[in-house]
């Protein structure tokens, strides 16, 4: 089993490149069913959940062809749905990883039935599909839960209808988008998730021939098309990883400079890094933050849907509030259970009390490493932000969560200073 070892004290310096997105190439990727010819995707990151997702594609038949390029230019991945012979989504699958779900709207709008495992909860929350399975009805299919797999067939062409989701849901929100872009006639999804992932996705689909308007506000319009052509399409980078490296810099009072990023997609963690403190410039695609070796102020903060901020920098910005001057009260009305960090951030001397969906946390003026174990994917950046500005050595054990969703991590951080490896056993 690897670990990643980090020794604290060093501040980051320099400039870093951002990857694609985790939660932009994903349902990308599974939209590439829906066409009648292969689809080329540029800036794909490196992640374990890319590989998951061009498994589960060839098992349902399509051809992956993948050019790895360079890390400046990501890889590139060609889907060739043409070959498609399955419906089915093993639970062998899904389980690794939820965004599995997303093969449900495209093989029921394309191949007419789908079945895919229920993809279960996971270390932050239960996370229901209930939205995706509703949405899907609202377009006509008929869809029953057995035997733990959600399955789905149509008679007919789905049909274009009014969908008003009960709660704001990304995956949702796709799966719903994918299918109605194959309808006949106009959809209209209300209380969409307004995620620049879901503008992604709606842009590529449109350079497949959808007709997809208003993505990225809460009320996006579908008018149907009989079919999609191929075509190519680069996947946006990455705002999660952005925050991150952002944080990391601000915690260790250092100056990073990110390149291929995108601004506009981090209004509300840039608000937060300028409240704790952090000078921030932004040119074109690059984001550059200044600390000038000042401890960062603690924060308040409430995680909720885009624009506002996101839960997938709720960790991150609780291990900036430990080391801060002051108190910050930070807020999760997202997933039920993502204070899994809590308790490993306590290990290296955070002083957080958790009351409900609120963590109060008060600054330390240090940490002190320790041996601690990651729970989910942003739990496990939290750790090592945590690592790299505490006193001594800090080991942290299942990575395997952080290999989901950051490109080369480890090789980031080191290059920006930072004394951080890899190692088994
Ligand atoms: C692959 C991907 O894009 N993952 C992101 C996506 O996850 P995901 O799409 O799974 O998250 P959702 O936006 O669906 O979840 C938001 C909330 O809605 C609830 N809900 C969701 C669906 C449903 O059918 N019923 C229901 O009640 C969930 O339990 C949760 O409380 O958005 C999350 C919220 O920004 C991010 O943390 C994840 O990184
Ligand atoms: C929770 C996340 O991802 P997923 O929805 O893929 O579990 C995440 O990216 O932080």
């Amino acid at each position: 089993m690897q670990k990643i070892v980090v020794e604290g004290g060093a501040a980051l310096n320099g400039e870093v490149q951002i990857s694609g997105a985790k939660n932009a190439v994903l349902p990308i990727l599974c939209a590439t069913l829906l066409a009648d010819a292969p689809v080329a995707i540029t800036n794909v990151p490196h992640l374990h959940d890319v590989v998951t997702t061009a498994k589960l594609l060839a098992e349902l038949g399509a051809g992956i062809t993948i050019d790895e390029g360079t890390i400046a230019k990501g890889s590139a991945i060609t889907v060739d749905p043409t070959t498609v012979h399955s419906q089915v989504a093993p639970y062998e699958l899904v389980k690794t990883m939820r965004a599995s779900v997303l093969v449900l709207g495209p093989l029921l709008a394309k191949y007419g039935s789908a079945e895919v495992s229920l993809p279960g909860g996971c270390a932050i929350g239960s996370r229901p599909v209930d939205q995706h399975i509703k949405g899907l009805q609202a377009l006509g299919a008929e869809i029953t839960v057995e035997n733990g797999y959600i399955k789905a067939h149509r008679n007919g062409r789905l049909k274009g209808a009014r969908f008003v989701f009960d709660v704001v849901s990304v995956t949702g929100t796709e799966n719903v988008l994918m299918a109605a872009v194959l309808a006949e006639g106009t959809s209209v999804l209300e209380n969409a998730a307004m995620e620049p992932e879901v503008v992604d996705l709606a842009d590529c689909l449109n350079a497949l021939g959808a007709n997809i308007e208003h993505a990225g506000s809460g009320r996006i319009v579908v008018h149907g098309v009989e079919r999609l052509h191929g075509g190519t399409h680069d996947v946006l980078p990455d705002r999660i990883e952005t925050g991150t490296f952002l944080v990391a810099a601000a915690m260790t009072g250092g100056r990073v400079t990110v390149r291929r990023a995108r601004p506009d997609t981090l209004d509300a963690v840039l608000d937060k890094l300028r409240d704790a403190g952090a000078e921030i410039s932004v040119d074109g695609d690059r984001i550059t933050l200044d600390m000038h070796g000042r401890r960062p102020r603690a924060v308040d903060l409430t995680t909720a849907p885009h624009p506002a901020f996101p839960t997938d920098m709720q960790a991150q910005f609780m291990a900036l509030n430990s080391i801060a001057e002051g108190v910050g009260v930070i807020n999760e009305t997202i997933f039920e259970n993502r204070f899994m960090h809590v308790q490993e951030l306590q290990r290296l001397g955070a002083d957080i009390r958790v009351e409900g969906h609120t963590a109060i946390v008060r600054g330390v003026e240090r940490l002190s490493g320790a041996p601690v174990m990651a729970t989910d994917l942003r739990a496990s950046a939290s750790l090592i932000l945590a690592g790299l500005v505490a006193n001594g050595t800090t080991t942290i054990d299942r990575i395997y969560h952080l290999d989901r969703g950051y490109e080369n991590i480890e090789e980031k951080l080191s290059a920006l200073g930072a004394n951080i490896r890899r190692i088994s056993g």
